[in-house]
């Protein structure tokens, strides 16, 4: 996940030494990666190894206790403003507002940015173009499927054109085919848009071979490596096989390069 490509100019987003304890509950420790400008990245991870608890800390929900974190080269704890400026979010839990249209749900968020009305029509038209919800501007959200209200979660996370889009668990609660549909519509978004996304799941039939990944469990790193990479390193098949002993039987962290 560190490997960077010529010409860039830093990574899109490192974290550094990132601890944290809810009271006597340690969720994090001493968690370090760095994240290439664009492409698709993952961070896995079982319930509970502290996954919610990163993104938290990356989006600001959650204040710092110690460590350093970094987006686009900007430290969260200085310029908070320009982290946010480069990031967008789809949280775990959806918050759109379902008895709101769709173009209503994104006109108000682009409200929240500061946007003005002209403007702000020109990028929800925009996104909904992309998201491919055009159609579906006028229905009420609580109208939509739970594929299309993740695209909307996606347009309205997209309207300030973030570098790097954050999906927490976006497709838990989907059925197989949306969760497949919705994968492959980020992956393609991040391929037209050079965007970078980091795409947090326990569901690994959402990995492919070439992706970068993170393995987070009990709160620590214990994996920085391609997907294949893992295979590889534990003599295992199969990206579940190598998941499997990897988070049963924590050893040395893999990185990148280690077979
Ligand atoms: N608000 C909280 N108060 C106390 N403990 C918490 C809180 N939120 C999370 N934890 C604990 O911190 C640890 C990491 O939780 P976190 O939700 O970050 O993991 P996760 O990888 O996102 O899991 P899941 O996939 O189940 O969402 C767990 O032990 C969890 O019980």
């Amino acid at each position: 996940m560190n490997i960077l490509v010529k010409g860039d100019i830093g990574p899109m987003l490192e974290i550094e030494n990132v601890s944290h304890r809810y009271g006597a509950n340690k969720a994090l420790e001493r968690v370090s990666l760095r994240l290439a400008r664009g492409g698709f990245h993952a961070l896995l991870g079982p319930n509970g190894a502290g996954k919610s608890t990163l993104i938290a800390l990356i989006t600001g929900l959650l204040r710092s206790q110690n460590g350093e974190i970094r987006v686009a080269g900007h430290s969260l704890s200085r310029r908070p403003r320009d982290v946010r400026r480069h990031l967008g979010v789809v949280f775990q839990q959806p918050t759109l507002d379902l008895d709101l249209s769709v173009r209503q749900n994104l006109l108000y968020h682009a409200s929240l940015h500061g946007l003005g009305r002209r403007q702000a029509r020109e990028c929800c038209e925009r996104e909904l173009a992309r998201q491919h919800l055009e159609p579906r501007a006028n229905d009420k959200v609580r109208q939509l499927n739970g594929g299309h209200r993740r695209r909307l979660e996606i347009a309205r996370a997209l309207l300030h054109e973030p570098e790097l889009l954050i999906l927490d668990e976006a497709s838990v609660g989907l059925d197989t085919a949306s969760r497949q549909a919705l994968n492959e519509h980020v992956r393609t978004l991040c391929r037209e848009r050079g965007m970078s996304v980091l795409w947090t799941t326990h569901l690994l039939d959402e990995i492919e071979p070439q992706d970068p990944v993170v393995v987070l469990c009990a709160g620590r790193v214990i994996a920085d490596s391609q997907a294949q990479a893992l295979c590889t390193h534990t003599g295992t098949h199969t990206l579940h096989e190598a998941f499997g002993l990897l988070t049963t039987k924590p050893s040395d962290t893999v990185t990148e390069g280690q077979s």
